[in-house]
């Protein structure tokens, strides 16, 4: 059996008349992370949403484990192993940390938070009764990672996990998602503008330009001058 977690084909999606990915194709393997870098407008975004449903595929194809979910609406594609970590977070502000995490459970056979996500991030054990909104950044990024990863993913999305959040605190999610592949062997794809944290997390790089991806690489062959190039504006 094929170790593909994660395979796109061909993939083209619009916004009405107008196309914003060209054709993208690419697959994750169980225990990899992939990193899609590229600059604002680039088709980050759209990629994820085209990969969860959010928006229809004109063509092209996407299978989960082996299965097809081209069609599926977002439900069927979570049901079937595949979650999101959307850019920006989209935790909801007044629930608290557990029942943000519990949305997450909804279509389970159990609400109860498994220990290991408090494992993984304890401050969102120390702080499970506090509202969301009145979470940091970061924790607010935590929070949404263990949002998605109790519907047991096969495949873990991404975008931007970095975006607004401080230094120190990128290194712990970085610590965090090697973790979780290790401990998951889940494919891992993250989109991403800053080039160090890819490096810390990813085993291969893309580079998206104008929705088409123009370049791949493994990590350590990765010439990093020639990604910069691509990065700065
Ligand atoms: N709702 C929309 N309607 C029309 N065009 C859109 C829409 N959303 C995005 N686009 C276009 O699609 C292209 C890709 O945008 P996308 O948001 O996917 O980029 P991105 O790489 O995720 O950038 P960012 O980091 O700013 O989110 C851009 O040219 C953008 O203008």
């Amino acid at each position: 059996m094929s170790d593909i977690l994660l395979n796109v084909n061909d993939i083209h999606t619009a916004y009405g008349q107008s196309e914003a990915l060209h054709g993208i194709s690419f697959a994750a393997h169980a225990n990899e992370t992939v990193a899609i870098m590229g600059r604002n407008g680039m088709g980050k975004t759209t990629l994820f949403k085209s990969l969860m449903g959010i928006l229809p595929l004109k063509s092209g194809s996407i299978q989960v484990a082996g299965q097809d979910v081209s069609k599926d609406e977002s439900f069927r594609r979570v049901a079937k192993g595949i979650a999101y970590v959307p850019q920006g977070r989209m935790i909801f502000p007044t629930l608290t940390v557990e029942e943000n995490i519990q949305t997450g459970l909804q279509s389970g056979p159990s609400l109860r938070v498994p220990d290991e996500i408090y494992a993984l991030f304890p401050v969102l054990f120390e702080m499970k009764k506090r509202k969301g909104g009145n979470l940091s950044g970061g924790q607010q990024q935590q929070l949404a990672i263990a949002r998605a990863l109790v519907t047991n993913p096969k495949v873990l999305l991404l975008d931007e996990p970095t975006e607004g959040i401080q230094p120190s605190i990128i290194k712990d999610i970085a610590k965090a998602l090697n973790e979780i592949r290790r401990m998951k062997g889940i494919a891992i794809v993250v989109s991403e503008q800053v080039l160090s944290f890819a490096m810390d997390v990813a085993d291969r790089l893309f580079v998206i330009e104008g929705g088409r991806l123009v370049h791949e690489t493994a990590r350590d062959k990765t010439d990093i001058a020639h990604i910069k190039r691509y990065l700065s504006v």
